[in-house]
């Protein structure tokens, strides 16, 4: 990422040094630049690379989160003066940047978190760059960031969206709504592979016509390729060849964990994070599917179309970004960021791995109000209308049929939780105030801390 993410600043037409801990890797990135190499400065020490870059110094950090992030700055602290400016590019938990943003305050280098999404054809191409901090910072490397960029009809995909840690916070929840948008895609899958028995080029073909449709996604669009790609030792579809144990570095549990925390909801994502960590238990599953029997059963083939998983899909895409919106929304709130959503939902438009045509229409209907739940923007709330009834007859027959859909299941409760007044809760109040007389508010009267006559019944 950090040599990709160099060669698109030195494209750009920006000079830049370069420096890796293993020297052998700047040696041989810089004999591959080609013509890039005049604007590059390849340094072999710490100290070659500060003195190599024009003061006040920009440095960007393209190291894995956490630790080295710290290591890294601890090293580089000496040898700069309290304006030069560190910016960490990586996934970092927001929360290491607010820290890092703190400590800079007292003691400088500047401090900046960016969040830079697009793998490593989009560092190298155009991210959509997510930046966080001082505002200070962004007027001075702004420019580049922006030139670097993905760009949507010419406007760039990077925004400076608040101080401190709400760059990577807004990256965390993008991944967050990333794990969600992959895991319903996958479950589709499962339908179409266990219980229609499609191989995997017909679902293929399946995910290449959604793609030009309300679908269309770098997602859907990665998905047809997938499915359409034979091994090349043993001429099987990969998918029949990749083992079914998902990783992840953790910005998907990070997303999960924030919205917790901030209590707001996030269940399609908590959900999607969830699944990995049962595919990861494959020897457990093993075991499982000896006891019980594998659960998929094959379903009649008229029993669920492919206009249906598609529609179900749109029905849970739109609730899994309404609740990613809404997390933001939350953060913003406590941290008193600005975020704004509509700007976010635009620089998600190209670059990142989110990319889809979608977010336009997100962007118009959070620009009318961003304050608002997503899914009842009218946009949204006309798809969902039209929608969630494929989304309740694929979760139903999901079940029915032992297909699990947990991310597209998760979707729909909240959908239906969302939509009613009148939920259950009544009845944990009761429950709560009978064990622990911890109160209630009425429906009939005004006030809380009302009890129940239970400690009577009991006595
Ligand atoms: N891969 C992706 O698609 C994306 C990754 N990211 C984020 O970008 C960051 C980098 O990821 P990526 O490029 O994929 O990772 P790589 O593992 O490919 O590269 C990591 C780099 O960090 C260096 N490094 C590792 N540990 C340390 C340390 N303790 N001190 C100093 N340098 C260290 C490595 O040096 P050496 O070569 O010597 O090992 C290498 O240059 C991560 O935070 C990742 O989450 C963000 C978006 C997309
Ligand atoms: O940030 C990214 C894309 O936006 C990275 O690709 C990220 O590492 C993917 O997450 P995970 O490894 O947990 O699936």
């Amino acid at each position: 990422m950090g040599g990709n993410l160099a060669l698109n600043i030195a494209e750009n037409g920006f000079r830049i040094a370069v420096y890796n801990r293993t020297v052998e890797k700047t040696d041989s990135f810089f004999a591959k630049a080609g013509e890039l190499a005049d604007k590059l400065v390849p340094t072999k020490s710490l100290e070659d690379f500060v003195a190599a870059i024009a003061k006040p110094r920009a440095i960007i950090l393209m190291v894995p989160a956490g630790d080295a992030v710290d290591a890294q700055i601890e090293a580089l602290k000496p040898l700069l003066d309290a304006d030069d400016l560190i910016i960490d590019a990586g996934n970092a938990n927001y929360h290491d940047t607010n820290r890092r943003d703190a400590a800079s305050q007292t003691s400088g280098p500047r401090f900046m978190g960016i969040g830079v999404s697009g793998g490593e054809e989009g560092a190298r191409f155009g991210p959509s760059i997510m930046a966080g901090g001082p505002k200070s910072a962004w007027d001075q490397v702004g420019h580049i960031l922006e030139a670097i960029s993905a760009k949507h009809d010419d406007v760039p995909c990077a925004a400076h969206l608040g101080d401190a840690g709400a760059g990577h916070l807004v990256k965390t929840v993008h991944n967050g709504i990333e794990y969600a948008d992959m895991q319903m895609i996958a479950e589709v899958y499962g339908v179409m592979r266990d219980g229609l028995a499609m191989s995997s080029e017909e679902i293929g073909k399946v995910f290449e016509t959604w793609n030009g449709g309300i679908l269309q996604s770098y997602l859907i669009e990665i998905s047809y390729k997938v499915a359409g790609t034979a091994d090349p030792e043993t001429g099987k579809p990969m998918l029949d060849i990749i083992l079914d144990k998902a990783g992840q570095k953790g910005t998907g549990r990070w997303t999960a964990i924030e919205a917790l925390m901030l209590g707001t909801p996030a269940s399609a994502i908590e959900a999607a994070v969830a699944s990995r960590n049962m595919s990861a238990r494959l020897d457990e599953r093993k075991v499982g599917e000896a006891a019980f029997g594998a659960a998929p059963v094959a379903l009649d083939k008229a029993a669920i179309a492919t206009d249906m998983l598609e529609a179900a899909l749109v029905a849970g895409k739109i609730v899994c970004y309404a609740q990613g919106f809404g997390l933001i929304l939350e953060a913003a709130k406590q941290y008193g960021w600005s975020m704004p959503l509509p700007e976010i939902a635009k620089i998600w438009r190209e670059g990142c791995i989110i990319r889809s045509a979608m977010l336009n229409d997100m962007a118009d209907a959070l620009a009318e109000d961003p304050s608002r739940n997503l899914m009842l923007a009218p946009f949204f709330a006309d798809k969902l209308k039209e929608t969630h009834g494929a989304l309740r007859k694929v979760v139903a027959v999901g079940a029915l049929n032992g297909l699990p859909v947990p991310a597209l299941s998760a979707a729909l409760s909240y959908f239906d939780i969302m939509r009613t007044q009148r939920s259950t809760a009544n009845m944990l109040q009761g429950q709560r105030d009978f064990f622990g007389a911890h109160g209630f508010e009425r429906t009939d009267k005004d006030g809380s801390g009302f009890h129940g006559p239970w400690a009577m019944n009991t006595v």
